[in-house]
């Protein structure tokens, strides 16, 4: 999704990451066993984390992808890749939104679980697992890309 689009935000705490994340991994042990997790940088890296804890799975590795410049929709580009086809894997990234980056890294483990914890319409047929849908026009802020700062007061925002 760019800019223009995106006409919501829906901030996300660190707690509700971590509970909701938990959820996943409740989630997916009906799916496994798996032999390991692959994370999709740079977004799949904590989820990925709070899901390896949970299922206690200890072989972790990064499937490293660019597709977005800030808010905006590029030409999703591999830096690092797996070898082989995904059996047995889980690969775990934030979110779904247009599907072009998860369409990517499917394409590469066709084999592979794919889990999120957040799925946008347009992208949610390419997910395996997720556990919260969100519209289309919504950018998702994660609290790693986000920081507490002085917030207007109500009355200051007010138009008179
Ligand atoms: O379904 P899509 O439209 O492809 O969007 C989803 C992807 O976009 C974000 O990654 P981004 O490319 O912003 O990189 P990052 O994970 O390093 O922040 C997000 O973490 C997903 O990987
Ligand atoms: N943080 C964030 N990254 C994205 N990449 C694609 N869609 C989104 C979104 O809603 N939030
Ligand atoms: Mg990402």
């Amino acid at each position: 999704m760019t800019t223009k689009s995106a006409q919501r935000t829906f901030p996300v705490s660190w707690e509700e990451l971590h509970r909701n994340a938990k959820a996943l991994a409740w989630r997916l042990i009906e799916s496994g066993p798996f032999t390991g997790i692959v994370a999709i940088t740079r977004g799949g890296l904590v989820p990925a984390a709070i899901v390896a804890r949970e299922l206690e799975i200890r072989l972790v590795d990064t499937f490293c992808v660019a597709t977005y410049d800030d808010r905006t929709l590029g030409q999703p580009q591999i830096l690092k890749g797996i070898e082989g086809d995904g059996t047995g894997l889980l690969i775990i990234d934030d979110l779904v939104d247009t599907g072009v980056t998860a369409r990517l890294v499917r394409g590469q483990l066709p084999k592979a679980h794919f889990a999120t914890i957040y799925a946008k319409p347009a992208g949610r047929p390419l997910v395996d697992t997720f556990i919260t849908e969100v519209s289309q026009d919504t950018w998702i802020l994660f609290p790693w890309d986000t920081e507490p700062q002085s917030a207007v007061p109500v009355a200051k925002q007010v138009l008179r």
